[in-house]
């Protein structure tokens, strides 16, 4: 008999690294087993996706052929317990030896059994010699983060802490504030249990998640379309900050969860159903997010799956997505003004390069970001990207103006190409 916790695990991986499932839609998918045993597997899973890169290479020394896939998965499992969760040997080789047996796989009970006690043996001291993030990072993303690579592969490694936004004027016992306004409390702490919770005081969301609606700013009374919006984290921000939101979101289950999360923080949006690329507003907002659906492989640490999912190849149908999302949400700026434009990815193309891209098509100016509770964040072009190596999310978030309707006017006078006032702007210059 196996164990319910390496059973589940193993149902797990084998979601999500041979069906290309979610780590959450495969955990929704598991037979019901106790809470304690479903987040033990949960852990397990997620340690395995974590270094799976590392597991491989510990692995590699002791196999000589590749093995089935079930049978890859049931040797990284019985290593990760080892190596990372500390897991006495005997136990972590005899469940992944069971789990074999139990899943049709008695071929390979006397491999998994030979391969993991030399992993017990010597895997350790193998671990010592090998470059961790470099190997839990696929090629095309360690090229991608440049220079930050590393120090967000080393922040891969662990488990993310719980972040929380509060009302204003409410500051959660025991959690630890954070420059930026939101508080922190261990990995792992139990959301229900979070003080001011029951109250509606508090809502999950990581600190960088909770900069767009900050570097909006609302004032009070403010009409602000919020674009992109369930399951509605950055919606409790505007309204929280006395905004008048109208929250669009093409997912009605999704604004279904947005609208249970206001009611629950006792707070108010008008809230519309529809694709934002073809939705329109009566009047033109002065203030706008867009928080676009993204790659979110900012979200690695919480979502490590992402990494094995994503392939560089995907990027062009989300770019193209972000890039219509900036054109309706520039058509229903008014001329003055803001628009922030925020995306929890760490992948170039989805961040500066589409800022880039709309300067140019929309005649939109970007205005640099100021954020003195975190200046290693904000780009020399002035926008803000923030990464796991800075203890937070990876997010970009860029400001874009629309220029005033005299101003407008001012530009078509002078827009047949080239245009020698954007040629002097360095906003401009940038594009
Ligand atoms: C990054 S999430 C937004 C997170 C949200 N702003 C928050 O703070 O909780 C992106 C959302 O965009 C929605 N979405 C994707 N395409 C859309 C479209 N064309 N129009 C409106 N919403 C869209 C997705 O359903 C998803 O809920």
């Amino acid at each position: 008999m196996s164990d319910p916790t390496r059973d589940a695990a193993f149902s797990l991986l084998q979601a999500v690294l041979t069906r290309h499932s979610l780590l959450d839609a495969a955990l929704d998918a598991l037979p019901a087993i106790e809470p304690r045993d479903r987040a033990a597997a949960h852990r397990l899973a997620a340690c395995v996706l974590r270094h799976a890169g590392t597991l491989d290479a510990v692995l590699e020394p002791f196999l000589r052929r590749e093995p089935p896939p079930a049978v890859r998965n049931i040797l990284r499992l019985g290593a990760a317990a080892f190596l990372f969760l500390e897991t006495p040997p005997h136990a972590a080789v005899g469940t992944a030896v069971d789990l074999a047996r139990s899943k049709k796989l008695e071929p390979f009970a006397g491999l998994i059994n030979a391969v993991l006690r030399k992993v017990v043996a010597h895997g350790a001291a193998e671990l010592e010699e090998l470059d961790m993030p470099r190997l839990d990072t696929p090629a095309w993303a360690w090229s991608a983060w440049g220079k930050d690579a590393r120090a967000i592969a080393e922040a891969h490694a662990h488990e993310a802490p719980l972040d929380v936004s509060a009302m204003p004027g409410f500051t959660p016992e025991g959690g630890e504030p954070l420059p930026t306004g939101s508080f922190r409390f261990p990995a792992g702490t139990p959301v229900a249990e979070l003080p001011g919770f029951a109250e509606g005081k508090v809502w999950v969301q990581d600190a960088a998640a909770a900069l767009p609606a900050k570097l909006l700013a609302p004032k009070p009374g403010e009409r602000v379309l919020d674009l992109c919006a369930a399951p509605g984290g950055k919606t409790a921000q505007l309204a929280a900050l006395g905004a008048r939101v109208t929250a669009v979101e093409r997912d009605k289950s999704r604004m279904a969860t947005l609208t249970g999360n206001l009611k629950r923080l006792n707070l108010a949006a008008e809230t519309i159903v529809a694709d934002a690329r073809k939705w329109r507003p009566a009047e033109p907002f002065p203030a706008i997010l867009l928080d676009a659906p993204c790659s979110a492989t900012g979200t690695a640490r919480r979502h490590p799956e992402l990494l094995h999912l994503r392939k560089p190849m995907d990027f062009a149908s989300v770019t193209a997505l972000q890039d219509k999302l900036l054109d309706a949400a520039a058509e229903m700026l008014a001329p003055g003004g803001r628009l922030i434009y925020a995306v929890c990815s760490l992948q170039p193309e989805e961040g500066a390069a589409r800022i880039d891209a709309a300067c140019t098509r929309l005649g939109l100016k970007r205005e640099p970001l100021s954020l003195p509770a975190l200046p290693e964040a904000v780009t020399p072009q002035g926008d803000v990207r923030t990464h796991p190596g800075m203890g937070m999310d990876g997010f970009f978030i860029a400001r874009l103006v629309k220029p005033s309707a005299h101003k407008a006017e001012e530009e078509v006078e002078c827009a047949s190409p080239p245009c020698l006032a954007r040629e002097l702007d360095p906003a401009y210059r940038d594009a």
